[in-house]
């Protein structure tokens, strides 16, 4: 369990600032609206609920990229999932910024431009630099309280998420509380039963360094995507190289052979690979293929095949808690679900506990109609998940318990 404060120490009709992540995925222009503005819809609701005025930060791409672009559009997604208008100013901590806050009714919500807009928001420093910014001592003196919701950028040292919380009284929101507990959980809770971890995804490194770092804590790693060739290469299979102008595995493969090898030395009855690969053969249908028929590698392969998944669903089946951390194949082609989703159907068939991470995998959900209730958690955080399956310490989680232990 955390200790930090939560709303539920939050006193009613109050000047509150809040943190939120709502960096989504924008297409030509237009902001994708996803999970992130559904959860964070439910802490503000909450606020809106007690009377507060309600001011938010949030952020959206990072400078020079094409997806870094205004909160207006973040404003009316918002304002869909509130169900109450969510007025918008283009402007931070300006004169424009303190009339909007100024004029802010009980009960109103105000999104203030992407913070990343402002100099003092991205430099990584520790927390006291952050609240001595200007940034942070010009808005702070508007607000009774501060609260931070956006677990999923709680590994970053920005001014809005480390600087505010020295200067106010800090509170987690509910996405924060919730994500909070669920992700730490393979690191911080005693499982009765076997614990397994599925792995998958494109970043291989990612997942690799969860294997490493987690071994102890889990019983069987399902091992699919870019990772579970890997694997196979490490093992001696023609796989998990790169053919034609793929560029997944070679570079993966020199960062990570060591401790892939490593792994596989310390770890071998905890690791469980694909005994067999799907592709798309030459009439464009899926076909498979035993990993013990391959020759050499001349096609990409991009899912699991129907055996792997026979072998993967009893383990799930007989798990106490099951963490999902990237996809087994390429789900978004339904010809090369068949890996993501049989885990998946696995994982929601039995009453473990089970939390699926990953801002992509845990699209997969959605969209082949599997009940997001049949899931313990669906985190919607990708970098802070990662941290928290390998016990790393978040920033702003540290800040938060911090403050609750000195005020
Ligand atoms: N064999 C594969 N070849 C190509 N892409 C794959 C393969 N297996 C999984 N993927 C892709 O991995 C993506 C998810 O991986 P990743 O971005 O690492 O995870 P997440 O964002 O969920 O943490 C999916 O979009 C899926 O298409
Ligand atoms: O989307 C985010 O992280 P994620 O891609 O790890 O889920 C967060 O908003 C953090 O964004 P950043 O990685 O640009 O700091």
């Amino acid at each position: 369990m955390a200790s930090f404060n939560t709303l539920d120490d939050l006193d009613a009709e109050q000047r509150v600032l809040v943190r939120l992540d709502l960096n989504s995925p924008v297409e030509d222009g237009e902001v994708q609206d996803n999970r992130r503005f559904e959860r964070h819809a439910s802490t503000v609701s909450e606020l809106v609920d007690h009377n507060h005025r309600v001011v938010l930060m949030a952020h959206q791409g990072r400078p020079g990229d094409d997806d870094f672009v205004s909160l207006e559009q973040h404003a009316d997604i918002l304002a869909g999932h509130v169900g109450t208008d969510v007025q918008f100013v283009a402007d931070t901590y300006g004169d424009e910024a303190m009339a909007a806050i100024d004029a802010l009714e009980p009960g109103e919500i105000l999104l203030l431009e992407n913070v990343r807009m402002v100099d003092d928001e991205l430099p990584e420093e520790s927390p006291v630099e952050k609240s001595e910014t200007e940034f942070v001592q010009t808005l702070a003196p508007k607000f009774d309280a501060y609260v931070n919701d956006a677990y999923s950028a709680a590994h970053r040292r920005h001014a809005s998420l480390v600087g505010f919380p020295l200067v106010l009284p800090a509170y987690a929101g509910r996405v924060m509380e919730t994500e909070y507990e669920a992700n730490s959980s393979i690191a911080t809770r005693e499982f009765d039963g076997q614990v397994t971890m599925v792995v998958g995804g494109t970043k291989a490194t990612d997942v690799i360094g969860v294997m490493d770092a987690i071994g102890e804590k889990v019983d069987q790693f399902l091992v699919g995507g870019i990772a579970g060739e890997l694997f196979l290469r490490a093992e001696g299979y023609p796989v998990g190289t790169d053919v034609g102008d793929m560029d997944l595995f070679d570079e993966q493969w020199e960062n990570n052979q060591d401790v892939i090898e490593d792994v596989l030395d310390r770890r071998a009855d905890q690791v469980r690979l694909p005994v067999d690969l799907a592709y798309e053969n030459d009439d464009g249908d899926r076909a498979e293929v035993s990993v013990e028929r391959i020759d050499e590698k001349e096609t990409g392969y991009l899912d699991v095949g129907t055996e792997t998944v026979e072998g993967y669903a009893p383990t799930v089946h007989e798990s106490e808690a099951v963490f999902v951390k990237g996809a087994l194949g390429m789900f978004e082609d339904e010809r090369f679900a068949d890996g993501t989703v049989g885990v998946l159907e696995a994982i929601a068939e039995t009453d473990c506990f089970s939390v699926v991470g990953g801002g992509d995998t845990s699209r997969a959900i959605e969209m082949y109609g599997l009940d997001e209730d049949d899931f313990s958690h669906v985190s919607i955080a990708g970098g802070a998940y990662i941290r928290a399956l390998t016990g790393e310490p978040l920033p702003v989680v540290e800040v938060l318990e911090q403050q609750a232990k000195e005020n």
